[in-house]
């Protein structure tokens, strides 16, 4: 009797065993797909806003009513039956970019050394647009902490809140979130002349942006100045940013030193840095 209750026991303890580890395989397996369709869903939502209505056929901004967050939600089968067609449309965006062989002047330099400044008054004398990632970043945290998410990048309110404490943090935000907002500007600006202020603040930054935009930029201006006077005017900069305080301004001097750098000496080793005694 007591044999036949251990039996039981063995059998049953068996079966609960099996049943755990195959919903604990479940659960991995829907993770990895969940994180694999949110890639997508950041990927769909990018091309809704960069796209110019002809080039996406069966989907549109412009067409369709702004979406619902559980549209976005991984499951909703409209965006599963969209994938295809939204895929296809990115590499048509891209490509249109390239197409237009735009001129983009990368402009870098440490945090408070005058970029923003100096491509104000180059903007003035030539042709370009003037595009600073920073204030595309800022200006998407300002409107997406408006509307609880951002219907055009997919950026929900835990993203934004995340891209605004890596800013506080002086971190580098990743970078399919910058370059999706400096792709965007560059088609709605209609110029072909750029300079890029604040980008690529790394090297992954950078082979990102070449290896989706197709574009090498035509050369590099370098500000070079010294962290003193940076920090100086980073202090009394007086645009109410949160992140120029000392502490984050210590941080922020450290990534650009770490990770900044290498991107200039990259494009030095090409030749294509021309320095400026800022
Ligand atoms: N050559 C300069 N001499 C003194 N102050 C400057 C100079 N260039 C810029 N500034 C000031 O320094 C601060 C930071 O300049 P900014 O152009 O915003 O730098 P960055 O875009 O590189 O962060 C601003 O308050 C700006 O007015
Ligand atoms: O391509 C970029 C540009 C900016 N930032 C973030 O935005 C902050 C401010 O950048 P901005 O260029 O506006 O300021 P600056 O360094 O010129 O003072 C940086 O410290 C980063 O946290 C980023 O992550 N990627």
């Amino acid at each position: 009797m007591k044999f036949n209750y251990l039996i039981k026991k063995f059998f049953y303890l068996n079966i609960t065993l099996k049943n755990a580890i195959v919903q604990r395989a479940f659960n991995v397996l829907s993770l990895s797909k969940f994180r694999g369709r949110r890639q997508q869903v950041f990927k769909s939502q990018a091309i809704a806003r960069q796209s110019p209505p002809t080039r996406v056929h069966h989907f549109s901004l412009e067409r369709d009513p702004p979406f619902p967050p559980s549209f976005l939600h991984p499951n909703s089968f409209r965006l599963k039956g969209l994938m295809g067609t939204v895929d296809a449309a990115n590499k048509d965006v891209n490509v249109s970019l390239a197409d237009k062989k735009p001129t983009v002047v990368f402009v870098l330099g440490g945090p408070g050394s005058g970029k923003g400044t100096q491509c104000a008054n180059i903007v003035e004398h030539f042709h370009y647009t003037h595009l600073s990632a920073g204030d595309l970043l800022r200006a998407e945290i300002k409107s997406g902490s408006e509307n609880g998410y951002d219907i055009h990048t997919c950026l929900q309110k835990l993203d934004i809140t995340m891209i605004q404490n890596m800013i506080k943090e002086g971190k580098i935000v990743p970078s399919e979130v910058t370059i999706r907002l400096l792709q965007k500007a560059m088609l709605e600006s209609g110029n072909d002349k750029f300079l890029i202020d604040g980008f690529p603040r790394n090297e992954e930054n950078r082979a990102a942006f070449e290896a989706v935009t197709k574009i090498e930029p035509e050369f590099v201006l370098f500000f070079n100045c010294p962290e003193e006077e940076m920090e100086r005017r980073l202090l009394s900069r007086n645009q109410g940013r949160e992140d120029d305080n000392i502490e984050t301004i210590r941080k922020r001097f450290m990534v650009f030193l770490q990770s900044s750098l290498p991107v200039i000496e990259y494009y030095k080793a090409k030749g294509k840095v021309r320095e400026v005694t800022a």
